[in-house]
């Protein structure tokens, strides 16, 4: 399709499964899973998953009253407009003004520059009515820093902008098809006045004597929703790294190279130890991420509570979890598609290997709702305020609860002795808890040699981010040996689990292997033995890896791949997708008589003298 032609067949899906969420009815489970297999990019996401949470977690009760009931019936249609040109990441740098204006009782937009122009939000391009934007407020000549206000942005009876706003779509984004289904856009206020009740005021207000009230909560709230959607990221990424890994992992089954001496049967890739060792850490990863997607999902949950309940003592933690589990997974994932994506030879290139689009459409999740390097930085943060006060009488909680026990794990040493001791779950807890709590105490004692902290900071920037990576891994690793030790129905699918959790955790520490080592964390000895172990599982996976991709239960529709038919029948099917690409309409090319044929006459002519 065209990028017209997607966009508009992407119009009509959308509004087809808003119909069928109402008309059947869908519950909001019900409703998620259909956006699944909606499978493109689209206004709806920004809708609900950011226009309405920021309005739900930012307005007044008024506010909600009158705004929710349209939004609920999408008789307006929004999206969040924070994002501008010349910033996404320093959201405190964001330029757009809202000035109040006591005499009319209204905010006044204004984009000062170019780069104040906002750039980049979901379904704000052609589609969305409404926004919530989010720009400096400015009361009296005093700024008193970012907030988020409702803005209609189009008429509601012929869609045009409203006069003062410039709006339109950026264009043309990585890949063909994969995000472009999506109307990312620009938007510029020209001195655009909007009533004062429509900034978002649950948090801080101004009254109708411009006087600015403060709130009296952490302002920190005004990014929930970016945190809400970070959570659901994380199993996003367990569906896209689980559909990755399917394709490789059924076609490696079916793909035979070498092996045979005189002309029998060929080995079938997947038996390869290298291929095993690139492909069964990623389907480990796959399930993985959907545990610790699962307890995520747990702790955003208690923490929305709490916060209703004014307790905001858990919200750094959740920030920290939310940012750091969105950063590590997203990049894995992406990683892992481009890895299946190889595992799959030459055949993984081709468009209907399905992986092309996968990856196209998935790597920006590395990026959007926070660079996966800015929000390390964040959780990189919260490690040196849990470590500086750490022997303070505050005992360190929730994902951070190791590092009250920062006496033992400083000193420990691993006691693994074998191979098998790698399976037990207290020893590797413990070596993920010893590296992770060295690494960060190492950046601390770093930092504290300098006199400025900021300037520490900055100079050790690439050595935090792998603290945090390092906390971050520990916290995926305890949670599939805490789901492990839950209920599991049937033995054998806990083995296969079990096998998976320690193949996830003796990749980590294959791959992280310095870290480990420079930490003193284990020995290289400790780790030949994990090594051995990690071969010992991949043999112990391999007869069930077909089985562990199965039940992820993904249709061939869904997977939109010929490598990763159920049916294993490549081979055909790879002829038939050939023979429906548009330069086999004809036999000749269009092209031939143009230049083909010259070339080839020229040469014969040529020839002849
Ligand atoms: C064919 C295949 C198809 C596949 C289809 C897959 C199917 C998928 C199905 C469904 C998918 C649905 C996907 C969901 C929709 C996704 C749509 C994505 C659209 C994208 C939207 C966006 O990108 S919106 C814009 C996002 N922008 C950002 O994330 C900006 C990042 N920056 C920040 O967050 C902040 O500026 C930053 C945290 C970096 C710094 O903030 P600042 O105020 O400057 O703070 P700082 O001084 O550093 O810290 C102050 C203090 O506050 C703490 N803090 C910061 N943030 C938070 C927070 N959120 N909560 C709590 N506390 C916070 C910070 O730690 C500091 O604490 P102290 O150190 O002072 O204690
Ligand atoms: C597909 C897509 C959809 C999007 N949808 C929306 C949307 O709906 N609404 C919206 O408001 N926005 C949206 N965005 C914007 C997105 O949130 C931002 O692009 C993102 O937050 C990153 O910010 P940036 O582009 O300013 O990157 P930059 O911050 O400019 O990053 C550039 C580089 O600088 C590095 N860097 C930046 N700051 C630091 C630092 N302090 N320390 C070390 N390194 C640093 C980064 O790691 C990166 O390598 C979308 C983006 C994409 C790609």
């Amino acid at each position: 399709m065209t990028r017209k032609e997607l966009f508009k067949n992407t119009l009509r899906k959308s509004v087809h499964a808003w119909k069928l969420i109402n008309e059947l009815p869908l519950s909001d489970d019900e409703s998620l899973m259909l956006r699944h297999f909606m499978d493109q990019p689209g206004f709806l996401d920004l809708h609900w998953r950011m226009f309405v949470p920021a309005i739900k977690g930012q307005g007044t009760e008024e506010q909600k009253q009158k705004w929710l009931p349209l939004a609920n019936k999408m008789q307006i249609i929004g999206c969040y407009a924070q994002t501008e040109l010349g910033h996404g990441s320093n959201v405190q740098g964001l330029e757009t003004t809202a000035t109040f204006d006591p005499q009319t009782d209204q905010f006044i937009l204004h984009s000062p520059t170019q780069t104040s122009s906002k750039w980049w939000p979901g379904g704000l391009g052609k589609v969305s009515t409404h926004a919530v934007i989010y720009a400096r407020l400015i009361t009296d000549g005093k700024d008193h820093g970012v907030h988020g206000f409702i803005v209609q942005l189009r008429n509601m009876d012929d869609h045009s902008p409203l006069p003062g706003i410039t709006i339109g779509d950026i264009g043309v984004k990585f890949g063909n098809g994969a995000y472009n289904s999506m109307d990312n856009g620009f938007l510029m206020f020209d001195k655009f006045c909007i009533p004062r009740d429509q900034m978002l005021m649950r948090l801080s207000k101004v009254t109708r004597e411009g006087k600015y009230v403060p709130s009296d909560v952490p302002r920190q709230l005004m990014y929930g929703t970016m945190v809400s959607v970070r959570q659901t990221i994380v199993s996003n990424a367990s569906i896209a790294m689980a559909r990755a890994v399917c394709i490789a992992t059924r076609y490696s089954a079916v793909r035979r190279q070498f092996g045979s001496q005189n002309g029998g049967i060929e080995t079938q890739v997947i038996d390869y130890k290298t291929q095993q060792n690139r492909l069964f850490p990623l389907l480990a990863s796959a399930y993985a991420f959907r545990f610790v997607g699962e307890w995520l999902k747990w702790l955003y949950t208690d923490v929305t509570q709490r916060l209703e309940a004014s307790d905001f003592a858990t919200l750094p933690e959740a920030h920290a979890c939310t940012a750091g589990l969105k950063s590590m997974t997203t990049s894995a994932t992406s990683d892992g598609i481009e890895e299946c994506r190889k595992l799959c030879g030459g055949h993984g290139y081709l468009w209907c290997s399905g992986l092309p689009e996968l990856f196209a459409v998935y790597v920006p999740a590395c990026t959007y709702e926070g660079d996966n390097v800015v929000l390390q930085l964040q959780v990189a943060r919260f490690l040196m305020k849990t470590v500086s006060q750490l022997g303070s009488g505050k005992a360190p909680a929730g994902t951070t609860a190791y590092m009250g026990r920062a006496k033992h794990l400083l000193q420990c040493r691993s006691s693994i002795r074998k191979a098998e001791d790698w399976l037990n779950p207290a020893m590797v807890l413990e070596t993920f808890e010893a590296r992770a709590l060295r690494m960060a105490v190492s950046c601390a004692n770093n930092l504290s040699k300098f006199e400025n902290q900021e300037q520490g900071f900055s100079e050790l920037l690439a050595d935090l981010v792998e603290a945090a990576i390092a906390h971050c891994q520990l916290i995926v690793v305890s949670k599939f040996i805490v789901k492990l030790e839950g209920e599991i129905k049937g033995k054998g699918v806990k083995n296969q689990l079990k096998n998976l959790c320690y193949i996830y955790a003796l990749h980590l520490i294959h791959k992280h292997l310095g870290d480990f080592l420079s930490t003193n964390s284990i020995t290289s000895e400790q780790a030949s033995l994990a090594n051995h172990q990690l071969r010992s599982l991949y043999t112990q996976v391999r007869p069930n890896a077909v089985a562990l991709v199965d039940a992820f239960d993904y249709t061939d529709h869904y997977l939109g791949s010929v490598l990763g038919r159920y049916d294993g029948n490549v081979y055909p099917k790879l002829f038939e997708e050939a023979l429906k690409d548009p330069l086999n309409d004809t036999v000749v090319p269009d092209g031939y008589h143009e230049y083909i044929r010259p070339l080839i006459k020229q040469h014969l002519r040529s020839a002849r003298l």
